[in-house]
């Protein structure tokens, strides 16, 4: 299944006895250290999958149940095509836009995951920075389980803060942390509404997934992280914490309660239906992010993509919507601002960057999208953001995927 005419790209060069690590390093290409930068998104996985123990490569990269909506989310891309006009003179390409009144370097965001020091010692202190990078600029939603406090991350962050909640039992927690997230400088919060319990990933079943000693939720006092260290065959520590802490009674009635506490815009994570989309935009909600948590939630939910133009009808110009899953490719990213998303967050391929290289690795992923993206525009004559629209595509056949370096995810099984 491999197709080895890539495999240059990613591994250890035989002849140099280059460390793959050294690929990433901003100084790669030049004379000084001629070991080539990975070409992509793809690429960083493989270098992941080989630095990091396999039961934190499969808590990241697995989905819930047989994994279909992990694929589905990366099978949608590849049903659409793209119509690209000529003549459009393509001599600038302008990728800047605003997200929630904040200027931006490009349509991207990193979503928000837990515990980013999983991935590499610096953890998101790491991510902001690279999210920070001149030429980025970009949002990163920050997981109410990150791994550093927000008040570090603000320290280091040049783009703007978002803090990501789940529907803690403890409303108090959750009071505290809106409240240093404001004192921090955040600039919106995103309540994340797919996950009343945590889908059955069964690659972290498979493993006993538990954080190792040393790693924590560092914005949480320890009377709401029970069980994330506790080792136990065939179950999920965090599957076991988020039964205990997360309290699936949440409704739309909660929602008020909420934005009583606060002046930052709110946003609603996982919504997939115009149904949730339109009730959420009749509530005054200020974003939906279109996500099925990376297939990891309901085996089975529809792909993000396609969930995309439901949404956007929906909401008809209320909000903003966002969209994340299954973004690997620059193309990926125009064909979701086609049909109507603001700007797209990433999520597990951050992750790889981070434990390919840390910061440098991070930083390389996200300028790897922008640059593909800015190619893309370029190629369709469409130099500017705001013309893109629904023409620019066009539906299948589907392509097959090239699983050497676009679904790492699917080279090896769960
Ligand atoms: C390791 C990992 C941890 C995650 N943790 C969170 C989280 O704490 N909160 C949340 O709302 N979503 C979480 N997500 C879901 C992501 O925000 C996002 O929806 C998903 O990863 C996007 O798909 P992609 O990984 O294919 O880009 C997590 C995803 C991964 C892979
Ligand atoms: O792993 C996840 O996808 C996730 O969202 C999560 C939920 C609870 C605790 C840690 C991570």
């Amino acid at each position: 299944m491999t197709d080895t005419g890539t495999d240059s790209v990613v591994g250890t060069d035989p002849a140099t006895e280059t460390d793959p690590a050294i690929a990433i390093d901003p100084a790669a290409g030049t004379d000084a250290d001629p070991a080539p930068r990975p070409l992509t998104v793809g690429a960083y996985a493989a270098l992941a999958e080989d630095r990091l123990p396999p039961a934190t490569w499969h808590y990241i990269q697995g989905g819930a149940g047989t994994e279909s909506t992990v694929r589905a989310n990366r099978a949608a891309y590849r049903r659409l095509r793209l119509r690209p006009r000529v003549l459009a003179d393509v001599s600038r390409c302008d990728l800047s836009t605003t997200v929630l009144g904040d200027a931006v370097g490009a349509p991207l965001g990193i979503a928000p995951m837990a515990y980013h020091q999983l991935a590499c010692d610096e953890g998101e202190v790491a991510t902001v920075r690279a999210a920070g990078a001149p030429g980025l600029r970009i949002p990163t939603v920050v997981s109410i389980f990150a791994s550093r406090t927000f008040e570090d991350l603000a320290a280091q962050a040049t783009g703007p803060l978002w803090l990501q909640l789940y529907w803690l039992h403890r409303r108090d927690v959750l009071r505290t942390v809106v409240r240093r997230a404001e004192a921090a400088g955040f600039r919106a919060l995103v309540l994340t509404v797919d996950t009343p319990r945590l889908g059955r990933r069964l690659r972290e079943l498979r493993h006993g997934f538990h954080l190792p000693p040393g790693i924590v939720a560092r914005n949480l006092d320890g009377e709401v992280t029970g069980f994330l260290h506790d080792r136990q065959d065939g179950s999920s520590a965090l599957a076991r914490h988020a039964d205990a802490f997360i309290d699936p009674s949440l409704s739309w009635s909660d929602l008020d309660r909420l934005r009583e506490q606060t002046r930052l815009p709110l946003l609603l994570k996982g919504v997939l239906t115009a149904e949730d989309a339109a009730r959420a935009a009749g509530l005054g909600i200020d974003g939906i992010v279109v996500s099925n948590h990376g297939g990891r939630q309901l085996d089975g939910a529809v792909a993000t993509l396609d969930a995309l133009p439901e949404v956007v009808a929906a909401v008809d110009g209320r909000c903003p919507v966002f969209l994340d899953g299954g973004i690997r490719h620059g193309t990926d990213v125009l064909k979701a601002l086609a049909l109507g998303a603001r700007a797209v967050f990433v999520g597990r391929p951050v992750l790889w960057g981070l434990a390919a290289g840390g910061e440098a690795g991070a930083r390389g992923v996200l300028t790897l999208l922008r640059d593909e993206l800015e190619d893309a525009m370029a190629l369709a004559g469409r130099p500017s953001l705001a013309a893109l629209g629904p023409e620019l595509l066009a539906r299948g056949p589907a392509a097959a995927p090239n699983e050497s370096y676009e679904d790492p995810d699917l080279r090896k099984g769960p």
